[in-house]
């Protein structure tokens, strides 16, 4: 048979041509999808934004300079020379219990270091005061987000941290309702970064961290015991705390990290968190405007085991220094490493009426109280601590009851704002008042 080969050569040649065109779209494609990446790796690198949360909220990148190096290891330098010496990197340091914690670490001479993003779930110029104070006691804080995985990584390459006490969250039980990603950024997603560059870390260090009372959720066994039921819990909040503690059991189990839980119940005290309950009936009574206050069913009064800081501090100095030594290195386990949980409360529930009979009685004025059924945003009728294990184990003994601390909570609100809440007013020496 006689080929036609004019035919055939055009077909050969047009065959060439289909395949020519698709080499040339695929690599065109190809070309295409790299010079996204070195743009995208580019604008990341040059100051731009990195996602550092793992549900993707953006944190600025960082680069350490030499002058941020300097100010880190200052301030990680310890004072004291005994073999327990600690360098403790907290997290929420600009926070109500973070500020408290550091500077009793710094009074006593070891090593401190603060991390804090400064978000403004509440007013940060009170946020900025308490940064003051640090600053002035010589702990430095360094504004960035734990899911900064970049800035951790520094921080613990710079700071030659041992421990750290772990109190950044998005807090606050109720406002879960109105911003739920929030409590996964910090709670969960920003938990499990701070968790992965500890593994990491070489030595790891060992970590105490802030759980929740909220953890017992519908509970109705008191007072709540660690061992007590902690799967009904009532809001988002106490579900991200939760998840907390199972995350806090994975990595101890995998890699063998040291690590402590604390299951603070209502702390309240000078310098404390504007969205509280206490502070805010506070600001209300002072301006002559009505509080709500919430019933439970059957218009039962609710009820709190109000912590005061001074007694949460101790309980986490304690907790910080019975914390034994994580067993990993540079991401491996070698051995079984502590792993804790205890209650910090104060064992003697209140009732929210008296909370605000003792704030009248401070304050020198009366409430205006509106009574209203509790709505159902993730609020619990009432919490109660058995602090036994704590007790024993850390030798945690609160001693202020509510009506002290309150009282040295309205000391201190009046030389920070003064009695008209609009105008802050600065009255004698705010340290006085720590
Ligand atoms: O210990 C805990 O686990 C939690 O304690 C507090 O949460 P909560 O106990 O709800 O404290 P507050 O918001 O100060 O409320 C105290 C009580 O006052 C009641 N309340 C609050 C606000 C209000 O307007 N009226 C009112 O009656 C609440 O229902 C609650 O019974 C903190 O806000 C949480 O971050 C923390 O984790």
């Amino acid at each position: 048979m006689k080929i036609d080969r004019s035919n055939y050569f055009g077909r050969v040649a047009s065959r060439w041509h289909t395949t020519a065109s698709a080499r040339l779209l695929a690599c065109s494609a190809v070309l295409l999808i790299l010079t996204l990446f070195v743009m995208y790796r580019i604008s990341s690198i040059s100051g731009g934004i990195v996602e550092g949360g793992i549900i993707g909220r953006s944190v600025a990148a960082f680069k350490p300079t030499h002058e941020w190096e300097l100010k880190v290891r200052q301030s990680c330098v310890p004072k004291r020379l005994e073999e327990d010496v600690m360098v403790v990197l907290v997290t929420g340091a600009a926070g109500f219990v973070g500020t408290h914690v550091s500077l009793s670490l710094k009074k006593r001479g070891d090593g401190v270091v603060g991390l804090d993003n400064f978000n403004d779930y509440y007013e940060t110029s009170l946020k900025r005061a308490r940064l003051d104070l640090l600053e002035k006691h010589g702990v430095f804080v360094v504004e960035g987000d734990i899911n900064d995985e970049t800035l951790l990584m520094s921080l613990f390459e710079v700071g030659q941290i041992t421990h750290v006490m772990h109190l950044a969250a998005q807090a606050g039980v109720r406002y879960a309702v109105q911003n739920p990603r929030s409590y996964v950024h910090s709670n969960i997603a920003g938990l499990v970064n701070l968790f992965e560059v500890c593994k990491a870390a070489n030595p790891q260090p060992a970590i105490v961290w802030a759980s929740s009372s909220s953890v017992y959720g519908l509970n109705n066994k008191v007072p709540f015991s660690e061992s007590d039921r902690t799967d009904q819990p009532a809001s988002l909040y106490a579900a991200t705390k939760k998840a907390g503690e199972g995350i806090a059991h994975t990595y101890n189990h995998i890699y063998g990290l040291s690590i402590t839980g604390l299951r603070f119940f209502t702390v309240y005290g000078p310098w404390g968190r504007p969205d509280m309950a206490y502070f805010s009936f506070t600001q209300d009574i002072l301006r002559g405007k009505a509080i709500n206050i919430y019933t439970g069913s059957g218009g039962k009064d609710l009820a709190r085991d109000f912590t005061y800081i001074d007694d949460i501090v101790k309980g986490c100095m304690r907790a910080l220094d019975t914390a034994e030594k994580s067993t990993g290195s540079g991401g491996k386990k070698t051995g079984p490493a502590q792993l804790r949980v205890f209650n910090l409360g104060n064992t003697s529930p209140v009732t929210v009426p008296i909370l605000v009979d003792i704030l009248e009685k401070h304050l020198k004025q009366k409430a205006i109280r509106n009574i209203v059924k509790m709505p159902r945003n993730g609020d619990v009728p009432f919490t109660h601590a058995n602090t036994s294990s704590a007790q024993s184990q850390l030798n945690y003994h609160p001693t202020t009851n509510l009506d002290t601390g309150l009282r040295k909570f309205v000391k201190w609100y009046l030389s920070y704002y003064g009695v008209g809440t609009d105008h802050r007013l600065w009255l004698g020496d705010r340290e006085q008042i720590v």
